[in-house]
């Protein structure tokens, strides 16, 4: 019988606003619907990439440019010879939706060469393939979403003494509500639009919101955590590529959410409430309110402590 192995890969929320570049979670609905990208690998005479799902009309029409070619390129190049498979990409998360998309397709596509050839790679070594793939896209490495998409949870990034990342504590009680608004923001755009340096007290306050939100999750303090959730590096020049976003913060925030911020480059935001009902209010709203257009979505999300898996 010829081998197939199937992997998902979760959407993640990267920076969760105090952590710019440093935290990430990954994400699942409570409805039990996937949320993220699924690759399948099957045994091939001639290396072939086929793309289905909701999105894949919205991949580059160059094959070479799709992210998982150049996933399966890399891990060829590490074992030093050229490996035929067939892998199909199911691409269901849209681009540039601050939901982690390529990080999607990066983690699944290597995690699912890596069970296919029988593990050559350990943890490490296959972050350290997945943070270069994502940095080829967004212009530059960053693991805040490719750690959560692949270890799961809630990731800290450490980058220093061979450790790229490792999970911190998070709240069981917290529901995420999420909202993609179904129009695109470009990663590297947003990147590129915020500033080379940054005022003094705007980096000592930083420092004390992350530590502050760290050390809220290890003690487990909710309310002080969501009160630290607060985002002086990205947030005040990404907002205006989000709609109304002032107004969806107030209008949740009397809706009783606890926090609400962007999802990484955005422009999908979140809401934090530790209430059911509240969330499904704060859901209703922003279906109403915030989305765009058809493509847009809404999901009431956990964090998903599993990460990339075979399924
Ligand atoms: N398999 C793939 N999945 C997603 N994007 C891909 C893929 N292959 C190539 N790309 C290209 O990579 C770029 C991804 O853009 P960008 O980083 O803004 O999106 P993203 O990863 O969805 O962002 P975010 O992390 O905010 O969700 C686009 O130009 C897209 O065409
Ligand atoms: N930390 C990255 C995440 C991109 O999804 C950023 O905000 O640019």
């Amino acid at each position: 019988m010829s081998k197939k192995i199937k992997v998902y890969a979760p959407a993640s929320m990267a920076n969760i606003s105090v952590g710019f570049d440093i935290l990430g979670a990954a994400i699942s609905p409570i409805s039990g619907k996937m949320l993220g990208d699924c690759i399948t690998i099957e045994s091939a005479e001639k290396f072939h990439l086929s793309n289905k799902g909701a999105f894949a009309k919205k991949l580059p029409k160059d094959p070479k440019l799709n992210i998982v070619y150049q996933c399966w390129q890399r891990f060829c190049q590490e074992m030093d010879k050229e490996m035929p498979v067939a892998m199909t990409l199911e691409k269901n998360m849209p681009i540039g939706s601050g939901l982690g998309s390529s990080a999607c397709s990066v983690v699944g596509a290597l995690v699912a060469l890596n069970e296919y050839f029988d593990k050559p790679f350990n943890e490490n070594q296959l972050l350290y393939m997945m943070g270069e793939l994502e940095g080829r896209i967004s212009g530059s490495v960053h693991y805040d979403n490719i750690a959560p998409c692949y270890l799961g949870g809630m990731q800290l990034i450490i980058d220093e003494v061979g450790i790229i990342s490792q999970s911190i504590p998070h709240f069981d009680q917290w529901y995420w509500v999420m909202a993609y608004p179904g129009i695109k923001v470009s990663t590297a755009e947003a990147r590129a639009i915020l500033p080379a340096q940054y005022k003094k007290q705007d980096c000592v306050a930083h420092g004390r919101y992350v530590g502050g939100f760290v050390h809220a999750c290890y003690t487990q303090q909710p309310q002080l955590a969501a009160a630290m959730l607060y985002d002086n590096i990205a947030e005040p020049y990404r907002k205006k590529f989000l709609p109304n976003f002032d107004a969806t913060q107030q209008s949740v925030k009397q809706l009783g959410a606890l926090a609400s911020g962007i999802s990484g480059s955005g422009p999908t935001i979140y809401v934090v409430t530790d209430d059911l009902v509240i969330a499904q209010q704060v859901e209703l709203w922003l279906k109403a309110h915030y989305l765009q257009n058809d493509e847009g979505f809404t999901h009431i999300c956990k964090i998903d402590p599993q990460g990339a898996r075979v399924i």
